[in-house]
């Protein structure tokens, strides 16, 4: 079905996996971590895999997949610190931009609608990533995994960002590459818009039932 953003005000984006490509960076630093520990690098096609539910998740999947069984929270919490530290050197290095991102978000902006980022990462890295790359301008808001008590898919930080422009729901398009982004706008009454071309944890997207599905956001515009 072809998108309409007719009586759309607000357009929440997922960011990795939807504006970004960022496994590069990610599994650069999930892989320093590992090695650090005396285990194999897992490299960018597992953890396209595992990304999607923040940083802690991402560390705990890479752990368990390395050693075979759950790490306890003191090995987790060491193994996500170093992740963090790692991750936080070169955040960017290798990131790229989908194509189609930034005519979309140019388009968007221009014609007036409040853009937000609504990412499980942590919020830390957001800017500096969106400045690396050019994409900073465009937005009026981010929330990251840890900006609220409940991530993605819970529906509360979309609320949270409809809430402050005062937008109402009905009036929101919530945009993602995952099953959470679609159910997190589902859940908080947004429209929603799915991406094929990020990490769904090896499933197609399709099946989350998104609104709209595009190739590619300059299709939004
Ligand atoms: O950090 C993650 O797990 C992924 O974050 P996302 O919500 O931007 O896809
Ligand atoms: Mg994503």
């Amino acid at each position: 079905m072809t998108p309409s953003l007719a009586g759309i005000r607000l357009v929440t984006f997922d960011l990795d996996g939807t504006l970004i490509d960022s496994v590069p960076d990610l599994a650069m630093a999930v892989d320093v971590m590992l090695t650090e520990r005396g285990y194999p690098a897992a490299g960018e096609e597992k953890v396209a895999g595992w990304v999607g539910n923040g940083s802690r998740v991402l560390v705990e999947r890479s752990l368990r997949d390395a050693s075979g069984h759950e790490p306890d929270d003191q090995t987790l919490a060491q193994a996500h610190d170093a992740f963090l530290y790692h991750y936080g050197r070169a955040p960017s290095e290798r990131t790229r931009v989908f194509p189609g991102v930034r005519e979309a978000l140019a388009a968007l902006h221009d014609r007036g609608l409040k853009l937000a980022v609504i990412t499980n990462k942590p919020y830390a890295f957001i800017t500096p990533i969106l400045e690396a790359l050019g994409l900073d301008g465009y937005f009026d808001y981010a929330i990251g995994g840890d900006s609220l008590p409940q991530k993605k898919p819970d529906p509360a930080p979309l609320l949270h960002v409809a809430e402050r422009f005062s937008i109402p729901p009905q009036a929101c398009l919530m945009v993602g590459d995952s099953r959470h982004d679609i159910e997190a706008g589902r859940r908080a009454g947004f429209r929603t818009l799915a991406v094929p071309y990020g990490y769904n944890h090896g499933e197609p997207v399709a099946a989350s039932r998104p609104d709209f599905l595009v190739e590619s956001l300059a299709e939004l515009v």
